[in-house]
């Protein structure tokens, strides 16, 4: 006999599980929305909001430092830190329960996990156990969690992860950084701009950012190396140890040693089913929790799964999008409602989801990387561009450095990609998105005139290329 019964139980209220609660509660359901710390989830307190403030002075520092006649003055990490406080509401969820409530929605605090069909039990910190019922549905929105990787010698010698950097207190003097992707390079460039001197990057591929095109990991590189960070790629760490003073030492494949106050693990994510009951439906938990483009689990009447969990793309944004087709198929299939919609279907996932990498350069790409288009048959065609030349580029600052790069399909000359890297680039990759999306023709993207002198005239200059 269950505690409650209600349409729909979301067991993760971060911005996958929220906005599958929105969506349902929009179109008439009842829900409630299991939490085991704080409504929001990881993206409001430990991840996307956190880091973004932390890295906002640094994009500033390089601005200023490009036109002549500005004076940096020196960065205050205090502050900054307490700018960072009040964007993650000092990890205090109140704005987000009193949404959740008007909504209106329950909030469930506890542990959910999966204990029969359609059926989630819910355990409280204090002990106590509600067992809940759906009618219609139950959303696994549990997120991810850092991978640690197999070193010997790691876990004992208690390194950072992403939370640890994103909520820092005390900027490390010496810092190490395990990864080369994109937590690995926002916040090994966040803490050295607010003090992290001696910042080492320790990178098992041959590239930083290695799924975007090379050419922006290679002017990321750049970047760290001029402003003194240090990047060592195509090398393992072997071995790690901390010392009775603190000092963190990782021996490397080559035999030599990165010393630091902290080192920082960023080697990817894996979702968070551990405990999750999965074993209910047949599924063991190991990878992520597969889903059709409706959002539910295949063989499943009544099981989805959205955001990181169900590993599509590990972006806040695809997650939200994610949540928003399944709160309406959800709605739909609870009302006997034709399903011939297009916005009850995830595509947007198929064709790539748009990302920006918020380091200086930003990196911001969408759909394929050249290798990938080529991988999959298309008959490509690449062109590129170097973004100096673009007189709004040229006005943004001194030594502008940037280059933007597109993947055509040459036989329905539509873009299948476009990648961005330069200071200010995040704000190009929605219209790139559009054309990706849309598959707009190339001849019909020529009458989009970009204004001048915006750095959004590079779309022009990479037509001109293409040879319109
Ligand atoms: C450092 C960092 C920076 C990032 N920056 C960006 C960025 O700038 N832009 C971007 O698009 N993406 C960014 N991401 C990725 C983004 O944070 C994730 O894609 C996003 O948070 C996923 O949302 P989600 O709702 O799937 O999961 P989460 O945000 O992880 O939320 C899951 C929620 O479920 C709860 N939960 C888990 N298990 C249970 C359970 N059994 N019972 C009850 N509750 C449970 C958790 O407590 C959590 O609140 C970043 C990630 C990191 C690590
Ligand atoms: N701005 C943003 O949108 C943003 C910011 C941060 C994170 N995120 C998301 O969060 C997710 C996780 O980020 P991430 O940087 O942890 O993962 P990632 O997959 O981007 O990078 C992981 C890095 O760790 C390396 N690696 C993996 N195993 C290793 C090992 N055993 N030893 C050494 N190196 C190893 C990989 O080669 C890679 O360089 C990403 O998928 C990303 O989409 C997004």
């Amino acid at each position: 006999m269950a505690d409650l019964e209600i349409d729909v139980v979301v067991v993760g209220a971060g911005p996958a599980g929220e906005n599958v609660v929105d969506r349902v509660v929009r179109a008439g359901l009842t829900c409630a929305v299991v939490e085991k710390h704080l409504a929001g989830g990881e993206c409001s307190y430990y991840a996307c909001i956190p880091s973004k403030a932390l890295l906002r002075p640094m994009d500033l520092i390089g601005e200023v430092s490009r036109v002549p006649g500005l004076e940096l003055g020196p960065v205050d990490a205090s502050a900054v830190l307490a700018r960072r406080d009040e964007a993650i509401s000092n990890l205090d969820d109140g704005g987000q329960v009193e949404w959740i409530n008007k909504l209106p929605a329950t909030l469930l605090r506890g542990n959910g996990r999966l204990t029969g069909e359609r059926e989630v039990t819910v355990t409280g910190a204090d002990g106590t156990v509600t067992v809940v019922r759906a009618r219609h549905a139950v959303v696994l929105a549990t997120g991810s969690v850092p991978v640690v990787p197999p070193i010997e010698g790691l876990a004992e010698a208690k390194p950072w992860f992403s939370r640890d950097a994103t909520t820092v207190r005390k900027v490390p003097g010496r810092l190490a950084v395990l990864g080369g992707g994109v937590v690995a390079c926002e916040m090994a460039q966040a803490l050295h701009s607010l003090g992290a001197n001696e910042t080492t990057l320790i990178v098992r591929g041959g590239q930083l950012l290695g799924r975007v095109e090379p050419f922006a990991g290679e002017l990321l590189a750049e970047a760290f190396s001029k402003s003194g960070i240090n990047v060592r790629l195509n090398i393992e760490a072997e071995r790690v140890e901390r010392a009775a003073d603190g000092t963190v030492t990782v021996h490397l494949s080559d035999g030599s040693i990165v010393e630091a106050d902290e080192l920082l693990v960023a080697t990817g994510r894996r979702p968070a089913t551990k405990d999750l009951g999965l074993d209910v439906v047949g599924l063991d938990g190991k990878g992520p929790v597969e889903v059709d483009d409706s959002m539910r689990v295949p063989g499943s009447e009544w099981l989805y799964a959205v955001g990181d969990i169900n590993g599509r793309n590990l972006l806040t944004h695809m997650g939200k999008y994610q949540a928003r087709v399944c709160g309406d198929v959800i709605a739909a299939r609870a009302k006997g409602e034709s399903e011939d919609r297009s916005a009850l279907r995830d595509t947007g996932d198929g064709y790539g989801a748009p990302q920006v990498v918020f380091t200086d350069p930003q990196v911001s790409a969408v759909g394929r990387t050249e290798t990938a288009a080529r991988d999959e048959g298309f008959d490509v065609r690449v062109v590129e561009y170097d973004m100096a030349n673009v007189s709004g580029a040229y006005l943004l600052g001194d030594g502008y450095k940037g280059r933007a790069k597109a993947v055509v399909d040459e036989r329905r000359k539509v873009l299948l990609g476009v990648t961005f890297a330069g200071p200010g680039v995040a704000e190009l990759v929605h219209a790139a998105t559009i054309a990706v999306t849309a598959e707009v023709p190339l001849d019909k993207l020529w009458h989009a005139v970009p204004s001048f002198p915006t750095v959004s005239e590079i779309w022009l200059r990479l037509l001109e290329e293409y040879g319109l």
